[in-house]
């Protein structure tokens, strides 16, 4: 193996060519990004006056392999030290609010918020956690996550807590998403122990081993609920780009699109707008959609797979008040599909990351979301809708759900276009198809990237820590 190309500059592929970098095995690895930046949906503005406002990520769960895989990552590009963490313990932590009826309820928790009766719901929530054990095992392969939650917990759950979730991991509906390819824990506890309760208390499965490096340890020893870095999470990737650029066998590319790739003696071309590179193997950390339109028409079951995989889009309006104007402290609150189909949810990030806040002065720093699988009805077309009517409905949405009334002191909008894909119900059947074709036509391809295995950062970093122990053999 001579070169390996990295298609994607986003967090999925910087991290495909951190482990790279880190075997002798490849001596040539080049990352080719379209846009002028590196880090894809990790993207952080860093006003001049100290304050942070994050448009993509804002949290990093450190939970599971996958969340102790990026805290090794951190350590090993010297980043522990701006780690901001977030405890179990913290206010942001506890309270998550729901917007129904016209009013925010705080979410249920501990025991004696699972004891009692907490609207919205009308019965408490241990009784459903108490019947849940009782139901049969679902016998289909994949089910819709309202489906799956329905049967097992009541529609009621199904129709606002889950709808909820799921607009505020995926932007998506619950009735179109796969509970096996969304919440894969939740479909392997019904698989294996008959019941999400059991599942949860015994276990549901191996999962991948990550040792735990020093910060990993630190956040268990401390119990973090999330964390971010001093600068923003797009530190991250500025991070591990000085790191690949000092290895000095990684070739990074801005403004570099891949327009066509073609199959060639030994592996691939990759044909750019002013320029061919040819590589050995190629590890694709490109959006399913973009990967589709530049491969060769040999390819042609793969293509359509790829196109298969839907996205959704996302309005994101960052908004900075002066002074202290929350009524309620926590993470934020999501709103069902049923009480406002276009307004996803508001972050209260100045809650939870107070150090991003301008120093001088305080402020409130808020994140409201909209649109997701239904931007297109709520807004019509990506292109067409004006930032003036995105901000209007962000801060109309902060009046009506919170109460302030006075005006933002800056703000930002941005619409995030298919930032998000969407594992609808078969989405599992679709991988396993892709990567079949793959393996039978010796194809020289790797797939990474929150198209396929999980959206989270960790769940991308991992799939490009994943592709590379494939490609190089395990232990690299
Ligand atoms: C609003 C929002 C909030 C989120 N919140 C969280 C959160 O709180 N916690 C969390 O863990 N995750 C969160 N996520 C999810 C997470 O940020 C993403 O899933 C992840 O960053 C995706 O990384 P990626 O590398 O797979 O894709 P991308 O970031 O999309 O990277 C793909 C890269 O490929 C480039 N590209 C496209 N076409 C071409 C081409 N033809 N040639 C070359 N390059 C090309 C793009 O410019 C891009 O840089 C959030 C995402 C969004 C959008
Ligand atoms: C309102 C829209 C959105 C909010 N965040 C996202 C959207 C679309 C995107 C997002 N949020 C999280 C992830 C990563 C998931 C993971 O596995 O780590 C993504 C892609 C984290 C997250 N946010 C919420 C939950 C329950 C989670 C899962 C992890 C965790 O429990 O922390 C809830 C939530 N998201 C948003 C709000 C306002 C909100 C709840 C109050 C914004």
């Amino acid at each position: 193996m001579r070169t390996v190309a990295v298609l994607g500059g986003g967090i999925g592929g910087l991290a495909a060519a951190f482990y790279l970098c880190r075997s002798a095995q490849v001596p040539k690895v080049v990352v080719l990004e379209s846009s002028s930046r590196f880090g894809g949906w990790l993207w952080s503005t860093r006003r001049s006056d100290g304050a942070v406002f994050e448009h993509g990520p804002r949290g990093i769960r450190p939970a599971g392999a996958v969340g102790r895989n990026t805290l090794n990552m951190v350590d090993d590009l010297g980043l522990a030290g701006e780690v901001l963490p977030v405890p179990n313990s913290h206010v942001a932590s506890k309270n998550r609010y729901l917007y129904v009826k016209g009013r925010l309820h705080r979410l249920p928790s501990g025991i004696s918020g699972l004891l009692r009766t907490v609207p919205p719901f009308s019965r408490p929530l241990l009784m459903s956690v108490a019947t849940e054990i009782l139901v049969k095992k679902g016998t289909e392969d994949d089910e819709s996550i309202h489906s799956f939650v329905s049967r097992r917990l009541g529609k009621e759950l199904a129709d606002i807590a889950v709808d909820s979730l799921c607009r505020g991991v995926f932007a998506g509906d619950c009735k179109a998403l796969s509970v096996r390819s969304c919440f894969p824990a939740l479909y392997k506890a019904e698989q294996h122990r008959g019941s999400l309760t059991l599942g949860l208390l015994l276990g549901s499965g191996p999962s991948p081993v990550v040792q735990p490096g020093p910060l990993a340890q630190r956040s268990v020893k401390e119990s973090w609920a999330q964390w971010s870095l001093r600068q923003g999470v797009q530190s991250l990737p500025e991070s591990i780009t000085e790191y690949l650029q000092q290895s000095g066998r990684v070739q990074l590319h801005k403004e570099a699109a891949v327009k066509h790739i073609s199959p060639s003696d030994s592996g691939w071309k990759v044909h750019l707008e002013d320029g061919v590179i040819t590589a050995d193997h190629i590890i694709s950390a490109l959006p399913a959609k973009a990967l589709s339109s530049t491969l060769p028409s040999s390819c042609h079951p793969l293509i359509q797979e790829l196109q298969n995989i839907s996205t959704a889009t996302v309005a994101v309006v960052n908004l900075e008040y002066d002074g202290s104007i929350l009524p309620v402290t926590g993470f934020g609150h999501l709103v069902p599909s049923s009480e406002d189909r276009g307004l996803l949810g508001v972050v209260y990030d100045s809650v939870f990351f107070p150090q991003h806040n301008r120093p001088n002065g305080q402020t409130t720093r808020l994140t409201v979301m909209m649109g997701g699988a239904w931007f297109q009805e709520v807004f019509g077309a990506p292109e067409t809708v004006t930032e003036e009517h995105l901000l209007a409905k962000a801060t109309e949405a902060v009046r009506c759900h919170l109460g302030v009334t006075s005006s933002p002191s800056w703000s930002r909008v941005a619409v995030h276009r298919d930032c998000i894909p969407q594992y609808h119900l078969k989405h599992f059947q679709r991988v396993e198809s892709m990567r079949s074709f793959i393996r039978k036509n010796n194809l020289p391809l790797s797939l990474i990237g929150s198209s396929y295995d999980g959206v989270s950062v960790s769940d991308v970093i991992f799939s490009g820590r994943t592709a590379v122990e494939e490609l190089l053999g395990r232990g690299f």
